[in-house]
């Protein structure tokens, strides 16, 4: 059956309990009198606990907790520097009254650069700002004084950001493309490349003409072929994917500086000992990235609003995250460090994690297969309601930060109802969710190869032609058209992984028959008697366990550590 929400939109009557447990019970028991609802208040801001606890890191006052600005998602636009000018400049000096060229090359602009660093935790930042600028290159001077080169920007990001490129306005390269164009059209109509009359504006507008010509020197004027340049740094092609899951040690390019314009000493020939003109510094690319946080810690948590989730991870880290005995106490990721090893050399618990892809190619050591675990990481995120893969409540937007998560750890509040059915309501979000993020990925591969045009890449072929032989004529990610049809996997990235019951809030009375019939259905699964609750095939199932805790008396927590190191070490 179902009722209408306080919220006014329609849920099963079952996730009343755990949304509203004040409205339902009164000291471990439920309420019975259906007046009772009507005059039970929404929020228990004030008396955060039930009064049996005295006030403790556990059970802490509503505000004692640390407040940080927090944003998981970025769009950024940003413009890598022009090239300065080069400049058309003569030597002068007394009775000297025809000297020579000297006019100085513009600089380089300044190139975009992204970066992920440990001490950065959110992209607030980025996200207000908005707009990245590289510096401009100066123009050259006379004397052949060289233009200064326009300042780099490095963008520093929280480790676990996925950088994705929307859009790119690349004014050079859509040049060097129609060019090729034009030289293909030529080749295909079977008239030399010369025939077609040059495009004068577009190749004059790459040049500077000295101020102080005449007009009939300016009509005398015979400007040779732009010079081939080598590129020091190679603008990455397009589109732009990149998964920081590691600190970057070195900066990442995302947008390449334009090159600063020649001086006209470069122009001098035997003809023309007085070249009256220079090149004009290339006009940069721009790009709109899109960034997206998703947070790394080895362990989530996951639980319906109110389950004592946050509680929890102040049991078992020293966070200091915000606890309320309300829905929604959580309003943004919190991530602790349970620490293994109390600092002084003696491990609290032992635990080895496997090492890979860290080879040193300089050292002759042996590469150890596994190091000593001394801490690892757990994740708080705001409670899940029904329907949140679908964007209701605030759990779908921070599901992402547990989907990286080596183990998840589902928080059940044996007081609030059957847990049982608690668990179901989470898996079934998590696995729907799981099962969206794949097709929605999917489809952003597919997007990606279609909107994607070699003209904005800088590979192309000597005349411009294309080879999908070529590896690099695939935007980034994808090699080959097969890459494109990734068979579904249904969202077993996600119900893929080790995971386990914390079953908190044992303290509280008649709590245990809740808790015998959750570990007799998690025992049916490990078995293979019922299916695993998210409906996943293939989901993870090996030892699927329920640990009973008090969070709030810091009460079998310690197994809840020891049971997570164990499944991160696999
Ligand atoms: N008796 C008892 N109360 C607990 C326990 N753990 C948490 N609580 C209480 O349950 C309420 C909710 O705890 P939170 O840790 O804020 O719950 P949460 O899951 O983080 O809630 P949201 O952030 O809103 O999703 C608080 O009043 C806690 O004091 C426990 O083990 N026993
Ligand atoms: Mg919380």
């Amino acid at each position: 059956m179902a009722c209408r929400s306080p919220c006014g939109t329609r849920s099963p009557r079952v996730f009343l309990p755990f949304l509203y447990p004040s409205l339902f019970f009164q000291n471990g028991a439920p309420r019975t009198s259906a007046g009772a609802l009507a005059g039970a208040r929404r929020h228990r801001s004030t008396d955060a606990a039930p009064s049996e606890y005295p006030p403790s890191r556990l059970n802490p006052a509503p505000d004692d907790y640390a407040i940080s600005s927090f944003a998981d998602k970025a769009r950024l636009t940003l413009y890598a520097g022009d090239g300065g000018h080069g400049c058309i400049s003569f030597h002068r000096e007394a009775y000297l009254p025809d000297g020579p060229p000297n006019g100085g090359d513009g600089g380089h602009g300044g190139s975009v650069y992204i970066q992920a660093v440990h001490g950065e935790t959110s992209l607030h930042k980025l996200a207000r700002r908005k707009v990245v600028r590289a510096g401009k290159g100066k123009s050259g001077r006379g004397s052949s004084r060289g233009g200064t080169r326009g300042d780099d920007v490095v963008i520093p990001v929280p480790v676990g950001t996925i950088v994705r490129e929307l859009r790119r306005d690349d004014p050079e390269a859509e040049a060097r493309f129609f060019l090729s164009a034009r030289k293909r059209r030529s080749m295909l109509t079977d008239q030399p490349p010369d025939a077609e009359p040059p495009d004068e504006d577009a190749e004059r507008s790459r040049w500077i003409l000295y101020p102080g010509a005449s007009t009939t020197e300016l009509k005398s004027i015979q400007l040779p072929p732009l010079p081939r340049r080598d590129r020091v740094l190679q603008q990455p092609k397009a589109p732009i994917h990149l998964d920081l899951s590691k600190p970057t040690p070195r900066p990442i390019l995302l947008a390449a500086g334009g090159l600063g314009g020649l001086g006209n000493p470069h122009f001098v020939t035997k003809d023309n000992r007085k070249p009256m003109f220079a090149t004009r510094g290339e006009r940069a690319i721009s790009l709109e990235i899109e960034l997206e946080l998703r947070l790394l810690a080895d362990v989530g948590l996951v639980g319906l609003p109110n389950a004592g989730k946050s509680t929890l991870l102040r049991s078992i880290t020293n966070s200091r995250t915000r606890v309320g005995n309300w829905a929604f106490t959580t309003l943004q990721p919190n991530i602790g460090t349970v620490v293994l090893d109390n600092n002084k050399g003696r491990p609290l618990l032992t635990s080895y994690r496997k090492v890979k892809g860290q080879h040193d190619p300089f050292s002759m050591e042996p590469v150890p297969e596994q190091e000593r675990r001394t801490r690892f990481t757990v994740a708080d995120i705001p409670g899940l309601i029904e329907g949140a893969h679908l964007d209701k409540g605030l759990g779908m937007a921070f599901l992402r930060h547990v989907e990286r998560a080596g183990v998840l750890a589902f928080v059940v509040d044996l007081s609030a109802g059957n847990a049982v059915q608690a668990l179901k309501a989470l898996w079934l979000e998590v696995g729907l969710y799981a099962q969206m993020r794949d097709e929605e990925e999917r489809a952003r591969r597919r997007q990606a190869a279609v909107d994607w045009s070699p003209s904005a890449g800088t590979n192309l072929g000597r005349h411009g032609d294309i080879d999908p032989e070529d590896p690099t004529f695939w935007p980034s990610g994808v090699h080959s058209p097969e890459d494109l049809s990734v068979a579904s996997t249904g969202g077993l990235h996600i119900a893929g992984k080790p995971w386990f019951v914390v079953a908190t809030k044992g303290d509280l009375p008649d709590t245990a028959e809740n808790f015998v019939e959750l570990r007799d259905y998690l025992t049916a699964i490990t078995h293979g008697e019922v299916p695993h609750p998210s409906g996943v095939e293939g989901a993870w199932t090996k030892e699927c366990a329920a640990i009973p805790v008090s969070a709030i008396r810091g009460e079998g927590v310690d197994r809840v550590v020891h049971w997570a190191v164990g499944l991160l070490d696999g």
